[in-house]
């Protein structure tokens, strides 16, 4: 069981940066609370005939910065407290980017797979005939997060130009491209964490075949092990919801994708190749250089942390170590490559989808690459230089990035901010 709420844990790492600057106590204390969270209860019509009810929530935590913007995930364990917390990230994430955003988070209290693809249409649409005056392209701007992907981010604009009467793209980034949506958004949150370890690769200390494993085998998780696969390193371990598979001598990707893309979990491949079925908190703990947490928060904790065999982790997840872990892994001198500068390749390029969305005007996948490779390495290297600077973690080293950027962007605002309605 984790040991802190993802609320406890992010609000700990904010105090920590908060030691570093001289940021007054009132912006500190702007930012523990969100700005507005939305409960609703989604009701639709099952297949069946039948309704049924979904508890969902929209957070909108800080838009100091600009427009709020995040993910919408759906997941039968989501609570306000997850959302209100990726939100918190969001913010933060957003910051360390110098994204013109600020930060939001929405979910749905669902295990998708129970529905089917007409069900799941009617329930994404719901949330957007809910959510419809909070969301907007210059005021909350929703993506994709677990379990939601690029065909419910499409059913989602589509609703919400039916609601305002016209076609409005930037409403939501991580659409088809058919509706508006970006090249290379698809691939982003991965290319984002793999340009990052590149860049640092000499300050980590990696060089030559490295071996990885990847927790959680979804978008983030298969893009991650395809690109260092591509390089020649060896996947050595993958796990989804149902198991871990193992191969010392590198698992096949090509397998593992085939299997996942007809619905089932990576254990489907066990006895393939050499592929070992292992349990799936083993994984954590495997032989590797890096490791890559790509499922959901808190999955390295106090009792794995100390299992951890690899000298690098890259946090492609929101909030996958707890801070008692970070605190057994810097002990350890176990590189963690904080989530709110790791995972960002996904805001990133979908920025860039807003932005194209908003000039009319769509580029080709060079320019998407480059332009995000260039933000990665430059706010990359700047968290590394303050961690070298203050002493820190690159965890803190990304909150004090992202503080100070906040701190301005609130100082600027003036007092009329302090009691925004
Ligand atoms: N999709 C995006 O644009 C972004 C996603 N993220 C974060 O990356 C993480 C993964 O998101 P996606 O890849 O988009 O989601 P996804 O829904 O495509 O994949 C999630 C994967 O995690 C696996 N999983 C769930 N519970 C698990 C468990 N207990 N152990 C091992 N695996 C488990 C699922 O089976 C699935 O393979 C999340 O923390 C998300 O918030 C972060 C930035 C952007
Ligand atoms: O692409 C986006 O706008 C947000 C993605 C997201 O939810 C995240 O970075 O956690």
């Amino acid at each position: 069981m984790p040991e802190t709420s993802p609320l406890d844990s992010a609000l700990t790492r904010l105090d920590e940066a908060a030691t570093h600057l001289n940021v007054d106590a009132d912006v500190i204390e702007k930012l523990k609370y969100p700005r507005e969270t939305t409960k609703v209860r989604l009701m639709i019509r099952m297949d069946d005939g039948s309704r049924k009810s979904f508890l969902a929530w929209r957070c909108r935590y800080d838009d100091t910065r600009g427009p709020t913007k995040g993910g919408i995930r759906f997941h039968p364990d989501a609570t306000a407290d997850e959302v209100e917390m990726l939100a918190f990230w969001m913010t933060f994430k957003c910051a360390v980017m110098n994204l013109p955003y600020g930060g939001g988070k929405g979910a749905v209290q669902v295990d998708p797979r129970q529905l089917s693809k007409a069900e799941l249409e009617r329930l994404s649409r719901a949330y957007i005939q809910a959510f419809s005056r909070i969301i907007g392209p210059d005021r909350d701007i929703p993506a994709p997060d677990v379990y939601t992907n690029s065909m419910i981010m499409g059913w989602m604009a589509d609703e919400y130009s039916q609601i305002v009467g016209e076609g409005s793209p930037a409403v939501i980034t991580g659409k088809p491209l058919a509706l508006g949506g970006s090249v290379g958004r698809g691939d982003a949150t991965a290319r984002g964490g793999y340009y990052l370890v590149c860049h640092l690769a000499q300050e980590l200390g990696l060089s030559g075949s490295m071996k990885i494993a990847v927790q959680g085998f979804g978008n983030a998780g298969q893009h991650i092990a395809s690109m260092f696969a591509a390089d020649g390193h060896t996947i050595v371990a993958v796990s989804d919801s149902g198991g871990a598979v193992y191969a010392a001598n590198g698992l096949d990707l090509k397998a593992l994708m085939a299997a996942k893309a007809e619905g089932h979990s990576v254990i489907y491949t066990a006895g393939h190749s050499g592929h070992q079925a292992i349990a799936a908190n083993e994984l954590v703990g495997v032989d590797c250089d890096v490791l890559v947490p790509a499922a959901l928060e808190n999955m390295i904790h106090k009792t794995n942390a100390e299992t951890v065999k690899a000298r690098i982790v890259l946090e492609l997840a929101n909030g996958p170590v707890t801070p008692e872990a970070d605190a057994i892994l810097a002990s350890r001198n176990v590189v963690v490559l904080p989530d709110i500068l790791a995972n960002a390749g996904g805001v990133t390029v979908s920025y860039f989808e807003w932005v194209q969305n908003k000039q009319g005007y769509y580029w080709e996948l060079d320019e998407v690459h480059t332009r995000l490779r260039t933000i990665m390495e430059r706010e990359g290297r700047a968290v590394w230089q303050h961690s070298v600077d203050h002493g820190v973690t690159p965890r803190t080293a990304a909150y004090i990035h992202a503080l100070s950027r906040l701190a301005e962007a609130i100082e600027a605002h003036g007092t009329q901010s302090y009691f925004d309605s």
